[in-house]
This record gives C-alpha cells, sequence and structure tokens, in this order.
C-alpha cells in the first residue's frame, strides 16, 4: 500500500468527486485514488477542459468517468461521499458549499480562503452534522513543522517565517505559512520584533506583518513547496525546516483525510486535528 499512513485495515469503499482534476495536485490526487482499493473516482471537474485527450492522460477514460466543467453535475451522476477540492482561491468557497448543500464531505486543499469563510463554512457544516477538512498543508512532515513551531513559540516567541513556492503559486503567503502563523499566535503574546527605529529602505524588504512577525514569500521556478519557521534567542538559531521535493508528498495527507473525514460531524481546519499527535 504505497499511501498509507500508520495500519491499514479493510475499509467500506468512499466515492470521490475530485475538483480540479487537471491541475498539479488533482493529476497526483487521481493516480493515488486509481491505486487505493478502497477509493472510487465518481466524478472528475476542471475550468476549461472536456476534451478526450486530458480524460486518457488521467485515466478517466478507462473508468468512464467523464471530464465535466460543472460540480454541479459531478455531483448529481455520481453519488459521492467526499468532494477533494484543488482549484483555486476564486472557485473553492462556491465548491464547498455545493458539496455541503449536497451532503458530500468537504476535502481542501486548496489555499487562500479566509478566516471568515471557515468559520462560515464550518457553521454549514455543523447544521448539518456533516464531516469536512481544510488542509493548509497535506504533507505530513509540514504538519508535524507546524504543530513542532506552536511548541518552539512558547519558549522562543521572537520568530519569522520564510516560505517558498514555484512560480505558478497564485496566493501568498502560502496556507501553510498562515496555519503556521495561526497557531505560532496562540501560544504567544503580540510583540514587537527587531529594533524600534527600523525603516524600510525598500517597502515590503521585512515582508508581510502578522500578530506582530513577519512572513516572507518567495517564488521561482524549481521550487515545489518549502518553509522555514526561524526561532532566535540570545545566542541561539532554531530553525524548522519542511521541503515537498514533488506533490507526491502531500498524497498520504489526502488519503488520511479522506478516510478521517467519514468520522467527523464538523468541518476541521488543519490535519494536525485528525492526527495523534
Ligand atoms: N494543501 C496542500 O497540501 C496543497 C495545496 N495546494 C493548493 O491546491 C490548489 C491547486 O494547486 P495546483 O494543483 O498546483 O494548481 P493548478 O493550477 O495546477 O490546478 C488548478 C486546477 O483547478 C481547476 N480550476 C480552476 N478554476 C476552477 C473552477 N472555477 N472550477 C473548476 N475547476 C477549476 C483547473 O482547471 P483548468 O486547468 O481547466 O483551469 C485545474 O484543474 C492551490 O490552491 C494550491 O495552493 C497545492 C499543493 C498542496
Ligand atoms: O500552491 C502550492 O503548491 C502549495 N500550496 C499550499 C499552501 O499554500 O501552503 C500547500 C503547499 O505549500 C503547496
Amino acid at each position: 500500500m504505497p499511501f498509507s499512513v500508520g495500519a491499514c485495515h479493510r475499509m467500506k469503499p468512499i466515492h470521490i468527486v475530485v475538483a480540479g482534476a487537471t491541475g498539479r495536485m488533482g493529476q497526483e490526487t487521481i493516480k493515488m485514488i486509481h491505486q487505493e482499493e478502497h477509493l472510487k473516482l465518481t466524478g472528475a471537474v476542471a475550468r476549461s477542459h472536456k476534451g478526450e485527450d486530458v480524460g486518457l492522460a488521467i485515466g478517466l477514460n478507462e473508468i468512464g468517468v467523464p471530464l465535466t466543467n460543472s460540480l454541479e453535475e459531478a455531483l448529481d451522476l455520481g453519488q459521492p461521499d467526499v468532494m477533494i477540492d484543488l482549484t483555486t482561491p476564486e472557485a473553492v468557497k462556491k465548491h464547498m458549499e455545493l458539496a455541503i448543500q449536497s451532503g458530500v464531505r468537504p476535502v481542501v486543499g486548496t489555499s487562500g480562503l479566509s478566516e471568515e469563510s471557515i468559520q462560515e463554512l464550518d457553521h454549514q457544516c455543523q447544521e448539518r452534522e456533516l464531516g469536512g477538512i481544510i488542509a493548509p498543508n497535506f504533507a505530513i512532515g509540514a504538519v508535524l513543522m507546524m504543530v513542532f513551531a506552536s511548541k518552539a513559540a512558547q519558549y522562543l516567541p521572537d520568530v519569522e517565517i520564510i516560505e517558498m513556492h514555484h512560480d505558478q503559486k497564485l496566493d501568498a503567503p502560502s496556507g501553510t505559512a498562515m496555519k503556521t502563523a495561526e497557531l505560532i499566535s496562540q501560544k504567544r503574546d503580540e510583540r514587537k520584533q527587531g529594533h524600534i527605529d527600523e525603516k524600510e529602505v525598500l517597502e515590503g524588504a521585512r515582508g508581510g506583518y502578522r500578530d506582530g512577525f513577519r512572513i516572507h514569500s518567495v517564488r521561482l521556478p524549481g521550487l515545489v513547496a518549502h518553509q522555514e519557521v526561524l526561532f532566535g534567542g540570545a545566542g541561539q538559531l532554531l530553525t524548522l525546516r519542511h521541503d515537498s521535493m514533488n506533490r507526491q508528498s502531500f498524497m498520504p495527507g489526502v488519503k488520511l483525510a479522506v478516510e478521517k473525514v467519514m468520522e467527523l460531524k464538523r468541518l476541521v481546519y488543519g490535519l494536525e486535528n485528525v492526527m495523534d499527535l
């Protein structure tokens, strides 16, 4: 079982529709679903492509699943248990609302949802006692980095985050950096970092400000997804770093989320909430 995290046992089939099927993450996810006996793809959604060639490339034609540009159509056709969303910050909220209204559990990797939207969507899930997971990062190592960062912040409260991604990424800072910041902020009070008279000679040089610390975003071809969380203390520096070298790195977390969401009755933000940590 290539994508297992922890013990594996016979499970009931879970039927899944993937939104963002033709994207970098969508294609990798469909590959993972094809490899897992208990996961069944019932629908695949993209924005523009409806062609035979794309369907062929991601193995849809072989299993008779159409590639559609309407999530509603895919939800009606396939009767899925779970909708995995790997699209864009613009599309994700509407997709989640459509899924929730149809009683389909959202598992979301798409970044860029506001805290307010997450609260609204949780309310919608709770009203229907429906599970949902938003995972800012599906890579298990990245989840550990975030949890370790929240622990470190209790003892080393001076911190900065540097996140580095491929240059096709739409949002900055990354969802992972925002979630890391949220976890850190829960463990330390807002405090002034750096020199009291510090001035930016070049606008943006000190990065984005959140709860008293800075987040820096790097975008370059060649990168996939990387983050460093730096904690400084007198005479010492702690660096927590995670690197995703490829998108396979996210798949054990996607599989875990799809399995765990079946047991939930509300929307959970962060994979750490369904892991035994
Ligand atoms: N949580 C995690 O661990 C990870 C999260 N991500 C996040 O996942 C998202 C996708 O990333 P990535 O795969 O690199 O992006 P891509 O640009 O490669 O893929 C985006 C996909 O979304 C589709 N899409 C865009 N708009 C719509 C729409 N309105 N309706 C239906 N489908 C739509 C695109 O279709 P078309 O090609 O037709 O435009 C494409 O299939 C991003 O938000 C990224 O930040 C990425 C990696 C890991
Ligand atoms: O766009 C990406 O690629 C990624 N997006 C997520 C984020 O915004 O944190 C997760 C991962 O970093 C890859």
